[in-house]
């Protein structure tokens, strides 16, 4: 069973629109509502592919009612910790050319006691766990250092451990020495204080935080695929996509198809790939829908051991 844990999620609008114009009222097209956060994303696209595993998050208000009756409409299985502050709405606004503007609220602040909560539910689920994923922001209130306190319990317990997340929250992740994580381009370079403009800098850069103490690194690169480095392996993989219709959540699908591959024994080259060809599902779904079996047929990721270290990087 694979447990994610996602401190701070959201319900995710979705709205497109034809045109973004600043300043005047714009009329959306079309409007979706889906159950959010990073960690959320995870467990329902594991879950819609016939995987074990349960979401853990806070949640509160009228919004964490209807996160509950979402959830529950996928199926998807939850330890739903109660808190007092209800759970924010993040707003993704897309266009036709695939331009897509993200605004994310920063959510409720929790207390002390709440957030340890969150952190005693999780525990109480790693004796039956194979992964714990940490995924996402923090909330307000939340320490900086939760990542890496959520990656030893996992240890603690014999449970591997991925992180998935953004600025100081990867930062702390990181400094415990987690199994993997999976930060885009701009993460990493955030994290290692330097711009990446090609494969060679990505690979330069995962390969120091392998030598650092993280498992390994995979870095989800939009278009390019993804980028995957271990302590024996590099390996990168693509998948093309002629219909993309929302990247938001993508790398939630990249992540979930990861694994789902690495519990069942395989190598991370073979995760790699299974990664690809969910993010890739999932770039041709609206709004965050996970993609389900019949999404990824069709889906051929290339996958090789020697990738051109000059390629400039299209995202
Ligand atoms: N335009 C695209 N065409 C083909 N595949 C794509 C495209 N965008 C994303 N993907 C696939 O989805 C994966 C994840 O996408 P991306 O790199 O955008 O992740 P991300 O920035 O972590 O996303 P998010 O934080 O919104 O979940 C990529 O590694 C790639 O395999
Ligand atoms: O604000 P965070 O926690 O960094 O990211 C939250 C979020 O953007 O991530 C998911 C997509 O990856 C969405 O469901 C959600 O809105």
């Amino acid at each position: 069973m694979i447990v994610t844990l996602t401190p701070n999620p959201s319900l995710d609008r979705t709205l497109v629109l034809d045109r973004l114009v600043r300043g005047e009222v714009n009329r959306a097209l079309e409007s979706r509502l889906e159950p959010g956060g990073k960690g959320v994303n995870v467990t329902r696209a594991l879950v819609a592919n016939g995987s074990t595993s349960i979401a853990v998050f806070p949640c509160g208000g009228n919004n964490g009612r209807l996160m509950e009756l979402l959830i529950a409409e996928e199926r998807v299985t939850a330890r739903v910790v109660p808190v007092g502050g209800p759970i924010r709405v993040n707003t993704a606004i897309v266009e036709p050319d695939g331009t897509t503007t993200k605004v994310n609220e920063p959510g409720s602040r929790f207390s002390e006691a709440e957030t340890a909560a969150v952190l005693d539910q999780t525990a109480s689920l790693l004796p039956h766990a194979t992964w714990l994923a940490v995924c996402g922001s923090l909330a307000p209130g939340m320490p900086a250092h939760f990542p890496a306190h959520a990656v030893r319990l996992a240890r603690d317990a014999g449970v591997r451990c991925a992180v998935d997340a953004s600025g100081a929250a990867l930062e702390s992740g990181v400094s415990a020495g987690p199994d993997l994580i999976k930060p885009n381009r701009t993460e990493l370079a955030e994290l290692v204080g330097r711009p990446l403009d090609r494969l060679a800098d990505v690979r330069a850069a995962a390969a120091e935080l392998v030598r650092g103490g993280v498992g390994a690194v995979v870095v989800s690169l939009g278009r390019d695929g993804a980028l995957a480095v271990d302590a024996d392996t590099v390996a990168l993989a693509t998948a093309t996509t002629s219909r993309p219709k929302s990247t938001v959540g993508a790398g939630d699908s990249l992540l979930a198809g990861m694994l789902f591959t690495l519990e069942r024994s395989g190598t991370l080259a073979d995760a790699l790939a299974t990664g690809v060809t969910w993010g890739t599902a999932a770039v041709q779904l609206p709004g965050t829908q996970v993609p389900r079996p019949g999404d990824l047929a069709g889906i051929t990721p290339r996958t090789t051991y020697a990738p051109d270290e000059d390629l400039a990087l299209a995202d």
